[in-house]
């Protein structure tokens, strides 16, 4: 099956109350659109992750990102291709976070992090997000 190697930022922040929030975006087009994912997207040839996921970010929210610790590598099987993504933790530096491809954002509390319907393949991660906020 063929192999499709993705990165995606779990961009934290903290709101009002002080409590720790999660960015999360929904899918505007193609195979899954409406569905809830983290933005990001696929290495390109050369790049590493960490490059991938800059660019990724630049060109999805027009924002500078610092990008922190590996939280996990998924490995997931969807019908027609293999999703092997790397997840990791990020914070926004620079920029306004604006939806130059995806339908709408959210920022999510703990307890809101299941309130959205999230790609099959990000369950697992949610669960270790959960565990670790
Ligand atoms: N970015 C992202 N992709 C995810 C997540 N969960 C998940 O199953 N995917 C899948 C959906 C896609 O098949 C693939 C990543 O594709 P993408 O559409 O973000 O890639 P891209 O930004 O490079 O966009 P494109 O140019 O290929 O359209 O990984 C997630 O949380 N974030
Ligand atoms: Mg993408």
């Amino acid at each position: 099956m063929k192999i499709v190697k993705v990165v995606a930022a779990v961009i934290r922040s903290v709101n009002e109350k002080g409590e720790p929030i999660i960015f999360a975006t929904q899918r505007g087009y193609g195979e899954f659109k409406g569905g809830w994912e983290f933005p990001g997207g696929k290495i390109e040839d050369g790049e590493t992750p960490y490059e991938a996921l800059k660019r990724e970010i630049k060109e999805e929210l027009d924002a500078e990102i610092s990008v922190g610790d590996l939280i996990d590598t998924i490995e997931y099987d969807y019908p027609t291709f293999h999703l092997s993504m790397d997840c990791f933790w990020a914070e926004i530096v620079s920029g306004e976070l604006v939806l130059n491809e995806h339908d709408d954002a959210k920022w999510l509390i703990k307890d809101e992090l299941n309130s959205v319907e999230w790609l099959p393949a990000d369950i697992s991660i949610i669960h270790s997000i959960e565990g670790k906020i």
